[in-house]
Parts: structure tokens; C-alpha cells; sequence
């Protein structure tokens, strides 16, 4: 049996542990420090054995994930190497920035097991085990941060193990990731939170605020509902890069405010068209960097049994569906379903058969 071991069976841990248990020859277990969550981890069957000892958990493990918010990663590295791995083990994490834990890592004594850094670009902004899912890994890529040491060997049978998450590997420099990163990932979370003080500031005032906030305000701040403590260590580990990217933003919305003071619908009227036209180009008409390569979003109206017809539509038509997705635009009603697709014919068909039958379709 390979022993699969995963610290912290969050969101993430606990999406990773569904995609590897019950496949042949695999078994997960997963690791808390609380019982309370152990025993949470059994009762909703995502691993096949939990504990609280470290020891137990990682000794004899084929691979280890640590999934642990980023501000934890380093000590459960130094941790780690107070034990006997097993020789070849992989020890990966699966943390928002790379280069402190990556580091940490190279110093660490980890005897014959070695470590590769890894982030998979995929999430959500709920968290806890009661969020994972097996299917959040589908189609995103899921960055490894191996160097010029990691045997080629050792890449080979971490990817290989992946392949059950049904994620695309890529490999980045850990420090071209946390920039990048910041900027596509970190810098979108501190904006989104700061958009929603500031108008939970003027709605203490008007409530009106809060009745009126639609479609834009809520596309935009989804990710403002993201895990503080997990955001807390993201932002502080990546702060040198988000420093920069901050002073960056300042610039931009001093831009605005120059437009606005001189009137310069041509300058705002570019902004907007250039910004468009870049989003329209990010590869694979791909919403955000997650969940599937092809994707479109229908209009529904507010009556039950949408999703199903939806579902019996392109099921009837032969059009296999990888996701259907709510996107809560309004309080209340289903506004827009997200379709996911594996291919690109599948999402082509889907478009041309929901318009002939009535729905508005945008990407
Ligand atoms: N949320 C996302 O969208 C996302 C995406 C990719 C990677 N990540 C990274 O994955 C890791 C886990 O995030 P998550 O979203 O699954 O969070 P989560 O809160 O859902 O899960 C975190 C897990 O770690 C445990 N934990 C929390 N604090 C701990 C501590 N101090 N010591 C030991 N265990 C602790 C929790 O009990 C839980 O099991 C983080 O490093 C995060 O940066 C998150
Ligand atoms: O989709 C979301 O809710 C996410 O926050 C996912 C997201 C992101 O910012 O894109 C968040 C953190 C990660 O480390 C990777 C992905």
C-alpha cells in the first residue's frame, strides 16, 4: 500500500484526500491536532485513518502533504525532520507562496525523503473540510517548484500521483511564483476585502448600501469571504511583493482620479477597452485561473427545476457537462450558472443548443 499522509484536511487537504482515497493500492491518512477534527475527518469519510500524532501520521509515508496555512508551514518542515521518514518519501505542501517554505526545506535535515514545493491553483473562498471536494482540482494547474537538485525521478512520481487530482502540473521558480502570484491572486483578496469595508463603512450609515450591492459588486468581492487566518499568513509571508504591488495599485487608481479631475472619457474609454481586450485573451476563455479550461455563463430565471433542464438539455443533445455552477449574483434567486466543459467542441455545442432554445449565453 502506498501511505498517502495529509496535515491539516481543510479545503484543500481534504479536496486532495478525496481524490486520492479508494484509488488502488492508496491509502490516506490525515492529520490534525485537534480530536474533535479527527474524528470529523472519519465521520465524513475523506480519509481512511485520522490521528493527532504526528509520528504516526508520517512515519512510513510514501508522501506527505502539507496543507496547513502558510504561516505553520515552516515549523511542521522542522517538525518533520525531528522523524524517521521513510527513505524516498516526498514531503510536498500545498501553501499560497513558495519561497520561505521552499527555503526552510532545503536547510532541513529530512534524511532520504525530499521535499518539492507545490501550490495548486484552485480554491474557494470557503474553507474546512466541509468544503473539499474532489473535483477542485479539475483542470486548474497545480504549480511544483522542484530546483536543480530534485531528482527527475522524484518529479515523476509526485506528478504521477497528481494525475488523480485531474490538474495540469507546471513548474515555476518559487519566487516567480510568489510575485506572480501576488499580483493574479494575493493583491485581488487585499482589494476585494478593502471594497467591502469601505462600503460596509457607508452602509452603516444607509443600508441601501447592502440592498442595491448586484451583480458587479458581488463578482468582485466573492473572494473578500476568503479564510482570514489562511489570508493573514498568505499576506504577511508575500508582504515584500504585495508592498510593491500596493504602491503599483496606488498608481493605478491615482490614474483614475486624474481622468475623473480632467474629464478624460477618452483615457477612461481606453482603460476600459484595454482591460477587455486582455481579459478576453487569457487562455481558453478560462473565468479567473480555476476550475475548468471551457466555460460559459447562461442567464436562468428564477423558477425551480432550471438546473435540471439545463442538465437534460445537453445531456439529451449528447453534450457532456463537467460542472454546473450557482453564481450568487443576487440574495435570493439563481441569476447565472457557470457550465464547465472538458472540450472545446462540448462547450461550442452547448452554447449553439441553449441559444436556439431561448437563453442568453456570455463568457
Ligand atoms: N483557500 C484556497 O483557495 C487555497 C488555494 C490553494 C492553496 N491554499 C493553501 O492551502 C493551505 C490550506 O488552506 P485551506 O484553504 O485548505 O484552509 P482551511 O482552513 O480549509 O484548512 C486548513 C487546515 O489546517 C488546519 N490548521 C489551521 N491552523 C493550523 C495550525 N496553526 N496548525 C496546524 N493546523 C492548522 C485546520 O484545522 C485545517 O484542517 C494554505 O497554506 C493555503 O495558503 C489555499
Ligand atoms: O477562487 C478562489 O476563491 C480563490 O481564492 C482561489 C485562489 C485564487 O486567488 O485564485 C486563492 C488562493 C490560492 O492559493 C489559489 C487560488
Amino acid at each position: 500500500m502506498t501511505k498517502i499522509a495529509i496535515f491539516g484536511v481543510g479545503l484543500i487537504g481534504g479536496s486532495l484526500a478525496l481524490c486520492f482515497k479508494g484509488k488502488p493500492g492508496l491509502t490516506v491518512v490525515g492529520h490534525s491536532v485537534r480530536e474533535s477534527s479527527v474524528a470529523k475527518y472519519l465521520e465524513r469519510g475523506v480519509v481512511d485513518h485520522a490521528t493527532t500524532s504526528l509520528r504516526e501520521a508520517a512515519e512510513g509515508a510514501d508522501f506527505i502533504f502539507l496543507c496547513v496555512p502558510v504561516g505553520s508551514l515552516e515549523q511542521y518542515v522542522h517538525d518533520l525532520s525531528g522523524l524517521d521518514l521513510k527513505p524516498g518519501c516526498i514531503v510536498t505542501d500545498v501553501g499560497s507562496t513558495k519561497a520561505s517554505v521552499v527555503a526552510t526545506a532545503r536547510n532541513a535535515q529530512l534524511g532520504n525523503a525530499v521535499f518539492i514545493g507545490g501550490h495548486p491553483m484552485a480554491g474557494s473562498e470557503r474553507s474546512g473540510v466541509e468544503a473539499a471536494s474532489s473535483y477542485l482540482f479539475e483542470n486548474a494547474f497545480y504549480v511544483l517548484t522542484p530546483d536543480a537538485s530534485t531528482a527527475q525521478r522524484d518529479i515523476d512520481k509526485l506528478t504521477d500521483l497528481l494525475t488523480y487530482t485531474k490538474a495540469h502540473i507546471v513548474h515555476v521558480a518559487p519566487e516567480e511564483h510568489d510575485e506572480i502570484v501576488g499580483a493574479i491572486s494575493h493583491l485581488p483578496h487585499i482589494i476585494a476585502v478593502a471594497l467591502v469595508n469601505l462600503v460596509r463603512g457607508y452602509n452603516e450609515n444607509n443600508s441601501l448600501y447592502s440592498v442595491l450591492a448586484a451583480g458587479g459588486f458581488r463578482d468582485i468581492t466573492r473572494i473578500g469571504s476568503s479564510e482570514p487566518g489562511v489570508w493573514r499568513d498568505i499576506l504577511v509571508n508575500n508582504r515584500e511583493v504585495l508592498l510593491k504591488l500596493l504602491r503599483e495599485w496606488q498608481d493605478g487608481t491615482s490614474a483614475f482620479i486624474d481622468m475623473l479631475q480632467n474629464e478624460d472619457g477618452a483615457g477612461i474609454e481606453l482603460a476600459f477597452r484595454q482591460s477587455g481586450q486582455f481579459r478576453s485573451k487569457l487562455p481558453e476563455r478560462r473565468k479567473g485561473m480555476i476550475h475548468s479550461f471551457y466555460e460559459c455563463y447562461i442567464d436562468v430565471p428564477d423558477h425551480p427545476g432550471i438546473i435540471g433542464h439545463v442538465a437534460t438539455e445537453l445531456g439529451n443533445s449528447n453534450i457532456n457537462l463537467s460542472n454546473i455552477q450557482i453564481i450568487e449574483s443576487r440574495e435570493d434567486v439563481p441569476g447565472i450558472l457557470r457550465l464547465s466543459f472538458r472540450k472545446q467542441e462540448d462547450l461550442d455545442l452547448a452554447v449553439q443548443k441553449l441559444g436556439l432554445i431561448g437563453y442568453s449565453v456570455h463568457f
